[in-house]
């Protein structure tokens, strides 16, 4: 016979028995607490508070994905949290992000190599796609909700228009961030999907502000509508425009500053010099069939959505133009008529002040170039082919832009 334990010390039969199976309990159900914590980690959910939230949504398909950066996303974390997020862990936010690079050191130079706009060249002849790939100088906007997020708005064309100039005056606006390169997501990266997009290519900027990258020109992708629409109906769409003849002669002034050996504009202009038949399926003379371009836009999005800033009237009256432009990007109207001078050497008007720089501040010299002279008999031909489709986007737009007298 066992001797008895100490008093009180001795067991029952059955306690044992229950604090090893509560023992048992207990850790199996460490173990579950730490394999749930595990599996929650690996599910990037328990980064830190600054981590991007709109970021870890994966993969989106385009059309889908949209939504999900929106503010309503942003809506689920609490103002203060969000407000953390931003304070504790993205110090480079408070900071201006460096200017994108001017024409002067290369961006611009190399975006235009890449539009020669000859026919039978890249960017050249054809209508459509082949247009679609030339790229003219567009820039999105992004109207920004405190964390990455999809453009708000994209300022889609044209190329030559001004959008380079609307882009560095918008810049001057304190709620304004210029972002890096426009990765031509709805004309070449398109299946990169909407994550991709949103991904790494807009910063994260502060509540209230909008960045503006460079980006290429939408409005003569046949397949830019749909697809911006997909991301967001609400998407608003700037778009500069000049007129039609001298915007095709400043086409072909860039490719030829490229590539000297071109043919003239004018044995470019006709398919048929002789029956005086237009060549329309030579890019710079296409791109200017604004009121065909502007019907696809319209078949997905409502004409108030849609901006249309005189590429004239940008040189003529530039704080004139970014007034509408503020007021339709629904920013309270800061750039005025004291930002701006005219540079008399330039033959532009320049900011009294660049962006982040005390300093005044022209744009580049891809930006202004001497037009070659054309055979006045070939403008007029060109004005007289143009003529219907210009009053047919007057007609379009409720704007006429005094390109034909
Ligand atoms: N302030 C100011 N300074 C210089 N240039 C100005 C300005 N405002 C508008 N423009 C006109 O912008 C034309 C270039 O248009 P883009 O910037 O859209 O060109 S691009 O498509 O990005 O290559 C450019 O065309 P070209 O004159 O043919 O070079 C200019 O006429």
């Amino acid at each position: 016979m066992a001797p008895p334990g100490p008093a009180g010390a001795q067991p029952t039969s059955a306690e044992p028995l229950s604090r090893s199976i509560f023992r048992k309990f207990l850790l199996m159900l460490c173990s579950l607490l730490t394999s749930l914590y595990i599996a929650y980690c690996l599910a990037e959910r328990c980064q830190p508070l600054s981590s991007p939230v709109v970021g870890s949504e994966g993969a989106a398909a385009p059309g889908r994905g949209a939504l999900a950066g929106r503010p309503s996303e942003l809506a689920r974390w609490p103002a203060g949290a969000r407000r953390k997020r931003l304070l504790r862990l993205q110090p480079w936010r408070w900071r201006r992000p460096p200017a994108p690079p001017s024409e002067a050191d290369g961006e611009e130079a190399a975006w235009e190599e890449e539009s020669p706009g000859l026919p039978g060249g890249p960017g050249g002849s054809g209508a459509g796609s082949s247009v679609a790939e030339s790229p003219p100088g567009t820039l999105a906007l992004l109207l920004d909700e405190g964390d990455k997020q999809l453009p708000q708005a994209i300022i889609i064309g044209v190329k030559k228009g001004g959008t380079r100039a609307l882009l560095e005056f918008l810049r001057v606006h304190p709620d304004v961030r210029a972002v890096g390169a426009e990765p031509h997501f709805f004309d070449r990266s398109y299946h990169k999907g909407l994550a991709w997009y949103r991904g790494d290519r807009f910063p994260r900027v502060l509540q209230g502000s909008f960045s503006a990258p460079k980006s290429p020109s939408y409005f003569v992708t046949r397949e830019a509508p749909a697809r911006i629409s997909a991301m967001s109906k609400d998407t608003k769409l700037i778009v500069v425009v000049r007129d039609p003849v001298t915007r095709a002669i400043s086409d072909y002034t860039q490719t030829l500053s490229k590539r000297p050996d071109i043919p003239t504009f004018e044995s470019l202009t006709f398919r048929n010099r002789t029956t005086g038949l237009i060549d329309t399926s030579w890019s710079a003379i296409q791109i200017g069939l604004y009121a065909k371009h502007l019907e696809h836009w319209l078949g997905h999005f409502p004409l108030r959505q849609l901006l249309f800033v005189s590429g004239e009237r940008l040189i003529r009256d530039p704080a004139g133009e970014l007034g509408r432009v503020q007021d339709f990007l629904g920013l309270k109207r800061i750039i005025t008529d004291k930002h701006f001078y005219f540079n008399k050497t330039k033959g532009f008007p320049c900011l009294k002040k660049a962006e982040g720089s005390s300093k005044p501040h022209c744009l580049g010299k891809t930006k202004g170039r001497t037009h070659p002279e054309i055979d006045p008999e070939v403008v007029q031909r060109l004005r007289d082919f143009y003529r219907p489709f210009n009053l047919k986007f007057y007609q379009m737009t409720g704007h006429d832009f005094g390109w034909d007298g």
